[in-house]
């Protein structure tokens, strides 16, 4: 069992999100670890620290570049007070938990072969290549996207689903940062016009009102110099409890 533990908090990644308010789990009858203790200590004992896929690499190309040292550049730096500075980039990692051991719940949480969705391809450039920055209010996300070859819908073009999935992700990791754990209730999109693959755009979201445990966010997708529409989108995410997760 000891081992067991270790090697779940050898493995943790990114849940550091999810647990900001952390509700009580039901406890698995047939496990002997306290859930709700566990699921709390996680982010703070982090033994190893996991890649940042937000962080430049040699398939990005000089847009893409361009527009990161841009952002990058407003990016609140640690003890040094600069109003001017407004853009926080958040990492971005792929996976949540990676060893599925230590009782029914937690399992259920921790698959060893789960990887987040747009960040599971090993060739760098082939797919999502994306960074994220929010803004110190946390009313604006803004997202540099390229997309790589893999993703083609339409000849030449990005498919629909890969536009959609950058959208959940660019309003959902937002609305993690003002209220986690959340969960997509609505997503509605319309398409504009179709996106180059292997182009670089721009992805944007705005906090439009918040309603009890309800976040409505609305997002678009332009050219980097904001002359082209690709895409509009509005979502809703609604905060749950940890437990509302484990349920399924
Ligand atoms: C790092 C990368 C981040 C990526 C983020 C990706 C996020 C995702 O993709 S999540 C996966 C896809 N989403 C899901 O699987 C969610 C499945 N749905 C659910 O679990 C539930 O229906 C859930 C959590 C949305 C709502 O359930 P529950 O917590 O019981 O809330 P419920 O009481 O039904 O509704 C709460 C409020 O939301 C409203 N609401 C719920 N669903 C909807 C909907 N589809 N449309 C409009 N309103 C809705 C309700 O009317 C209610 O409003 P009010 O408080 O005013 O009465």
């Amino acid at each position: 069992m000891a081992r067991n533990l270790a090697r779940i908090l050898r493995g943790c990644g990114s849940l550091v999100p999810f647990m900001k308010t952390p509700a009580r789990p039901p406890r698995s009858s047939s496990s002997s670890i306290p859930v709700r203790t566990l699921v709390e200590m996680l982010p703070s004992l982090f033994s190893s620290k996991p890649r940042d896929f937000s962080l430049p690499n040699s398939s990005w190309g000089e847009e893409m570049m361009r527009l990161y040292e841009h952002y990058n550049g407003h990016t609140e730096t640690e003890g040094e007070e600069n109003q001017e500075r407004k853009w926080n980039r958040l990492p971005s990692y792929n996976r949540s938990l990676k060893y599925a051991a230590g009782g029914v719940y937690l399992s259920k949480l921790i698959q060893s072969k789960a990887r987040l969705f747009t960040r599971n391809i090993r060739d760098p450039g082939a797919a999502f290549e994306y960074v994220l920055f929010i803004d110190k209010e946390k009313e604006k996300c803004v997202c540099i996207f390229q997309a790589g070859h893999l993703l083609e819908g339409p000849p030449g073009h990005v498919h629909g689903g890969a536009i959609a999935t950058m959208i959940d992700t660019v309003t959902g990791t937002h609305a993690s940062a003002i209220s986690a754990p959340v969960l997509t209730a609505n997503l509605n999109i319309d398409y504009r016009s179709p996106i180059p693959l292997g182009s670089t755009v721009l992805i944007e979201s705005t906090l439009e009102k918040t309603e009890g445990r309800k976040l409505f966010i609305s997002c678009k997708v332009t050219s980097t110099d904001g002359s082209k529409r690709h895409t509009d989108a509005t979502a809703l995410f609604v905060s749950v409890s940890i437990g509302h997760l484990l349920k399924g």
